[in-house]
């Protein structure tokens, strides 16, 4: 238990100050607590004394003791408030860093993370985790740490009348702490189960929105429910399983401080029969047992609540000690935007992809990659983008190895469009400003003409203030297509990548949107996976991609005159877009 409040204590980082500080307020708030019962006893035993005539009570006196009780206990509910001050917000003020720091991490890590790492266990670690620790961290060192605090001045104020009534409360403390242990042992067994049902159920969640429309359009609502239902079942079977393992040591820990308890009245009311302690100390001695332990009964909850937090704290850790793409590179300004791949092989985990990989995108032309489904084009881009990192060979632009450079530095030279748009829940606006976010209302206006979204945007409920569904689910896939393009146009960046980009845009925008790319890319280096003929006649050069490998390159009028895969793509493509040329 106290390695995990160790644990909860370095993670408040630079706070810890304030931990400490919290530390002093509550023992002082135990003494303030203590006094009124150790003042209320003294008082009582001067009325005694005064009833038999041994001693003159005055209203002086009386006053005093007012004054000290109202003192006393004006002072405990002080202490808690700047115990409460200095502690509780910590809790919040790390989790809010911690969320940006992650956020900060995933954005430097290869996109192979994201494979190991499910989407529900980093969107868990970064909402249901955090907050756990957020609003159970700073309690959990209020009731262990503050709770021992307490009870051990309390302890102390006992000693200070009698050391044997002490002895019997730190016997009980003692022994609750034993149960404690072994409840901890449950716990800690009990932690990583309780993390991944919380991992599934987060991740079936989401997986089961986001699979709506799949879900409606096959009927098969029962099929998803089931993998839900079964996430939330499992979660609830370990949580009832968890609650009946802790339930005897739960019951062992009360029942050792009860008995303290007991032990601590019965021992004084046989001093005070025996004429070793008076009755007025007697009687606070009965009040201290009522109240000594309130905090220690209360750790039962810590033992288990830290054992999740520890798991949580591990996964956590996991997150932000993942290794950074580019820890070892530097901030480069680029030059020169040539791009070249020289053998490069590459694998997604242990399964090959591209094959001693070799061509030259000269700068300020335009290089149509194409090739059958899975045959490694998009790759290419990711690794031109430094979303991963190739096994062998090596891949630069500007003649910088992109090894060397900082994925910050690297992207802010390249614009890109994907296959699949992703748009944020922001507005239209801020989705387009995501390519450069000083641009003017004007200069993005500028650019939805040039891509045709500006008329459609004017056509939404509050035009460019139009908050945008998750993931641009109030929009038609042209229509985000569109969007992204014009935010990758604002971005003006002097290496263009478009994945298929006009892929889902509608034949009538298709042409106007092929014109406002081709000026857009002018006097820039551009790299297009295209299915499209127009795009492919008119490239500067032809990469054709097969297996993994470079199978041809060369210009459209080159490629025509071989018998090879271009020719036999050529034909399919024309009997599908026939009427097109
Ligand atoms: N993140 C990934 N993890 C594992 N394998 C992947 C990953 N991304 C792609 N692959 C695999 O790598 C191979 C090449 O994929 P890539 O997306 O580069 O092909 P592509 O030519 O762009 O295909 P398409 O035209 O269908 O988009 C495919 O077999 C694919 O299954």
């Amino acid at each position: 238990m106290l390695r995990s409040i160790a644990r909860i204590i370095k993670w408040s980082g630079q706070r810890k100050k304030r931990l400490y500080l919290g530390f002093l307020y509550s023992f002082l708030n135990a003494m303030f607590t203590a006094m009124p019962i150790m003042g209320a006893a003294y008082g009582l035993n001067l009325i005694i004394e005064d009833m038999n005539g041994r001693t003159t009570l005055t209203m002086d006196w009386v006053f005093y003791m007012l004054g000290f009780m109202i003192f006393t206990i004006a002072g405990r509910f002080l202490f808690a408030y700047l115990r409460a001050s200095a502690q509780e917000s910590i809790g919040y003020e790390v989790t809010a860093e911690q969320r940006i720091v992650i956020g900060t991490i995933l954005k430097r890590v290869s996109l192979g993370f994201f494979s190991k790492k499910s989407a529900g266990e980093i969107a868990a670690a970064v909402t249901t985790d955090l907050s756990f620790i957020e609003m159970f961290g700073m309690k959990m060192i209020d009731v262990v740490i503050n709770g021992y605090i307490s009870a051990l001045t309390m302890v102390l104020c006992l000693a200070f009348y009698n050391v044997w009534v002490a002895l019997i409360a730190v016997a009980g403390i003692l022994l609750s702490a034993v149960f404690l242990k072994l409840l901890g042992n449950k716990s800690n067994e009990n932690a990583p189960l309780h993390q991944r049902a919380k991992d599934s159920m987060v991740a079936a969640t989401i997986e089961y929105v986001r699979g709506m429309p799949v879900v409606k359009s096959f009927k098969q609502d029962g099929v998803a429910k089931e993998g839900v239902s079964k996430a939330y079942r499992m979660s609830k079977d370990i949580n009832v399983k968890t609650e009946k393992n802790y339930v005897p040591y739960n019951c062992l820990h009360l029942f050792a401080l009860k008995a303290a308890s007991v032990g601590i009245v019965l021992a004084s009311a046989l001093l005070a029969a025996n004429g070793a302690m008076d009755i007025p100390t007697m009687l606070m001695m009965a009040i201290f047992s009522f109240i000594i332990f309130g905090h220690v009964e209360q750790l039962n909850n810590a033992a288990h609540v830290l054992k999740i937090i520890d798991a949580t704290l591990d996964k956590l850790a996991g997150i932000e000690n993942a290794e950074f793409i580019d820890k070892d590179s530097k901030d480069v300004e680029l030059s020169a935007y040539d791009i070249q791949f020289q053998d490069v092989t590459f694998a997604y985990e242990k399964r090959t992809v591209l094959k001693n990989v070799s061509f030259t995108i000269p700068e300020n032309t335009t290089t149509a990659i194409i090739g059958p489904s899975g045959s490694g084009k998009s790759t290419i881009c990711s690794l031109i983008a430094r979303f991963y990192d190739a096994d062998k060979g090596s891949v630069s632009v500007g003649g910088v190895d992109v090894k060397a450079m900082t994925c910050d530095s690297l992207l802010k030279n390249i614009s890109m469009v994907f296959q699949k748009v992703y748009l944020f829940h922001d507005t239209v606006l801020n989705n387009i400003r995501f390519g450069k976010p000083e641009a003017t209302f004007e200069e993005v206006v500028e650019t939805t003409k040039k891509a045709c979204c500006h008329d459609f945007i004017m056509n939404l409920p509050n035009g460019y203030e139009t908050v945008i569904g998750d993931g641009g689910s109030t929009l038609s896939g042209g229509e985000k297509q569109r969007i992204s393009i014009a935010r990758a146009m604002l971005k003006n960046a002097p290496v263009v990548i478009l994945d298929e980009a006009t892929a889902s845009v509608d034949p009538e925008n298709e042409h106007t949107i092929q014109k406002a790319i081709s000026a857009l890319v002018h006097g820039k280096t551009m790299i297009i996976i295209a299915h499209r003929l127009a795009t492919i006649q008119n490239a500067d050069q032809i990469l054709v991609v097969d297996d993994g490998c470079i199978a041809q390159r060369g210009t459209h009028e080159n490629l025509i005159k071989q018998d090879g895969v271009y020719k036999r793509f050529l034909s399919i493509r024309k009997t599908a877009e026939g009427w097109s040329i």
